[in-house]
Formats: structure tokens, C-alpha cells, sequence
């Protein structure tokens, strides 16, 4: 199914991002939010024209994406649906549950609709923070009710393939269920310990290192986003973080117990930890493959202009593929590391060749 002309309703972080990826692969975009701001900043990053409906530029509509909190979803299918905005509706809320079920109450026709949700984002709101590439690469569930036109469901998979990433079809419930585990109870985690720093001593903040970053980087993003989210998903969440505490309880009762000399504690301790070593390693790598499908080489880079780009310089000599890179700060320090993710074969070759050209390779 070709998509020509597509409208994106919700011009923030999600459906610019969307806007964006269409753009560059050639495809018109109309473009809606009830904040005029929004839509006028998208325009102008690039992600397409303004949406006159009534007008004969809105004709000829072939997907409408629906980009907006998962409580005003329904609400907006309903109205676009009514005025024939599109051949072809979907969304891109982070629950699919309750936003199907409220459109099934409001009437909506749920053959032209398909309900779906991409897996990659950022915690910073708006158009301004929307990025092409965003979905590369990423999952993209798509949650087709048995009343979905299979031409709905094309057009849904046409416009994940073109913004690259890799359509994972589910049911609502099973999605749901999912993201309770990867998603949306590790948010309420991070912002659980987020909290903590709220009073934390400059002392401690200044002593803070990559780690906590890492576990509280999703902690950054809007409340207000996050309320509509986690009140989508209430139960499964509830079910996920009750297990969490669960092990945070027992953890926090056998570390006490090692305060107080028991030194049997530790194994309590010792098993959580291989739990969450056992967890961790399940998470696949970037293209959806296999967990620590690459090695890591890390290298220590000075924090001068020209340094990445004689790092990779490097890698393009000896005909190294770099999967992924990652940078650590030294705190104070003026440099940091490199963390080049190659195939495992190439990592003994990239090594010595940096190793002869004088870079430090920990
Ligand atoms: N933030 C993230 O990382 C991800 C978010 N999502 C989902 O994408 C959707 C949008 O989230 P973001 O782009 O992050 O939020 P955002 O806050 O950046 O953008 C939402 C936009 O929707 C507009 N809006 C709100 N109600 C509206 C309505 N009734 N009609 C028209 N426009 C309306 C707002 O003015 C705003 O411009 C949400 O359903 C969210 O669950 C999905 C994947 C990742
Ligand atoms: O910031 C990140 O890394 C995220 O994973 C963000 C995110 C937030 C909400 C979603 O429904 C999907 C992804």
C-alpha cells in the first residue's frame, strides 16, 4: 500500500519525529495540533505543511496519525473520522487497551482504524525535540482488532517501514501487559529514585556518576504525559511495581540485618543481583537481535574538537562497522571514553589498530 499524503494530528515530540521520517522519504505531510505553536515550529523544522480541512489541499488523505495523549485519542479519531480527514486512521499512544475500548464506545469505525505504538522516544516533550531517525531500528507494535480492514492494516505497516523500524504485531492486552514490564513500571522505578536526589546533599550530587544518569535519564520527562500513560495502564503496572517492591523490601530487610552482623544476609543480596544480571542479559540488542550481539571497545578520547571524528576516521581505515557508540564523561576531567560497539570478530582488529596509531585503549 503507498502512502502519498499523510496527516499527522499531535505535533510534539512524537508526531514530528513521525513528520520528519515521512518527509524524507518523499511522502506529503499535513500537520495539526490544537497549539498553534506547535504546528507553526514543526513547519518550519521541515515536517510539512499546515492542515486547511475543507479545503481541497486536505483531500486525498491516505493515513491519519494520531499523536496526542492517550486519553484525547479516541476523542480525536472520532472527530477526524466524522469529517473524513483519511482512507486510513492509527495512533501512536503508549497504551492500546483503553483507547481502542473508548472508541469502540464512541461509535468510531474501528475497520478503517488500526491502533498502534512505536517503542522509541525521548524525555523531552515538543517538536523541538523530535528527531528523524527516532524509529530506526526500533519496535513498532501494531494492535489490529478483528473488526481492521486489512488495507488499514497495510497502510499501518507501510508507514512503520518508512519510518525504519520493525513492526512487531501484538494484541491490546498483551501490549499492554508488555510495556507494564519494560516500559512503564521502570519509569514510576526511575522516578522513585530520582526522588531521592530531590534532597540529596551537593556533596552526593557532586559525586555522581554515569550510573545514576543511566537509571534516571526516563525520570526527566513530562509528568503530566506520564499521568495520562500510567492511569492507561493502571493494573498491569500496579501488578509489575508490586513485585519491584516486593524485591526492594527484601533487599532493604537483609542489608539491616547485615548492619546488624548478620552475615548470612548476603545471600538474599547475592540472588537479587544475579536476578537482575539474568534480566538485563535478556534485553536485545539494537536491530531487535540477540543481547550483546557486539563487543565494546572502549577508547579514551580527550575532549577536543576533531577527536570523534578521527576515532572514526580509524574505524573507516581498517573497514570496522560501528553498531553503536556511547560517551562517558570524566567528571572534572577534561576527557572521556568511547564506547565503540563492533562485531565480536572485529574487535581484536580494531584494538591493535588503535593501539598503533597511540590511542589508549583501556
Ligand atoms: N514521549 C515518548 O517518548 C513517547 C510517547 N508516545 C506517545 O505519543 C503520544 C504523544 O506523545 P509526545 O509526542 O511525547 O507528547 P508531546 O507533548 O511532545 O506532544 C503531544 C502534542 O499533542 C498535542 N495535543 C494534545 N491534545 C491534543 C488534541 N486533543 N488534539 C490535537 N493535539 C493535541 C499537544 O499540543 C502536543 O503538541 C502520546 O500518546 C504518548 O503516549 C509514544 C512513544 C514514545
Ligand atoms: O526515552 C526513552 O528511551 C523511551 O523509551 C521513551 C518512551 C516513552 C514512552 C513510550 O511509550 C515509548 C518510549
Amino acid at each position: 500500500m503507498d502512502l502519498r499524503t499523510v496527516l499527522v494530528v499531535g505535533t510534539g515530540l512524537i508526531g514530528t519525529s513521525t513528520a520528519l521520517a515521512l518527509r524524507k522519504r518523499g511522502v506529503r505531510v499535513l500537520l495539526a495540533d490544537r497549539d498553534e505553536g506547535a504546528v507553526r515550529l514543526a513547519r518550519e523544522l521541515g515536517a510539512g505543511e499546515e492542515w486547511r480541512p475543507g479545503t481541497p489541499q486536505a483531500e486525498g488523505v491516505d493515513l491519519a496519525v494520531i499523536a496526542v495523549p492517550p486519553a484525547a485519542v479516541a476523542t480525536e479519531l472520532h472527530e477526524l473520522q466524522r469529517i473524513g480527514a483519511a482512507r486510513f486512521y492509527t495512533d501512536v499512544a503508549s497504551v492500546k487497551g483503553e483507547p481502542i475500548h473508548r472508541a469502540r464506545q464512541l461509535g468510531c469505525d474501528l475497520a478503517s482504524y488500526v491502533a498502534s505504538h512505536p517503542l522509541a522516544g525521548r524525555e523531552k516533550s515538543g517538536p523541538g525535540a523530535a528527531r528523524e531517525d527516532l524509529f530506526l531500528g526500533r519496535p513498532w507494535a501494531l494492535c489490529p482488532t478483528e473488526e481492521a480492514d486489512p488495507e488499514a492494516k497495510a497502510a499501518v505497516l507501510r508507514l512503520i517501514e518508512l519510518c525504519g523500524a520493525n513492526a512487531v504485531e501484538v494484541s491490546a492486552i498483551d501490549h499492554d501487559r508488555a510495556v507494564a514490564v519494560v516500559s512503564h513500571a521502570p519509569h514510576v522505578a526511575a522516578s522513585a529514585v530520582a526522588a531521592r536526589l530531590a534532597d540529596a546533599t551537593d556533596v552526593a550530587l557532586g559525586l555522581a556518576g554515569q550510573g545514576i544518569r543511566d537509571v534516571t535519564r526516563i525520570a526527566g520527562s513530562d509528568p503530566g504525559l506520564w499521568l495520562g500513560i500510567l492511569s492507561g495502564n493502571a493494573g498491569p503496572v500496579a501488578e509489575v511495581l508490586e513485585a519491584v517492591a516486593n524485591d526492594l523490601a527484601d533487599a532493604a530487610s537483609a542489608l539491616r540485618a547485615l548492619a546488624e552482623g548478620d552475615g548470612t544476609a548476603t545471600d538474599e543480596i547475592t540472588q537479587l543481583l544475579k536476578r537482575g544480571v539474568a534480566g538485563h542479559d535478556r534485553i536485545p540488542g539494537k536491530h531487535g537481535g540477540p543481547a550483546s550481539a557486539y563487543a565494546v571497545v572502549q577508547v579514551v578520547i580527550g575532549d577536543r574538537p576533531g577527536q570523534l571524528a578521527r576515532l572514526f576516521q580509524v574505524c573507516d581505515e581498517v573497514g570496522v562497522n560501528v553498531e553503536d557508540v556511547r560517551l562517558e564523561h570524566a567528571p572534572g576531567l577534561p576527557l572521556g571514553i568511547a564506547e565503540l560497539s563492533v562485531e565480536p570478530g572485529a574487535a581484536a582488529t580494531l584494538t591493535e589498530a588503535l593501539h598503533e596509531r597511540g590511542w589508549q585503549v583501556p
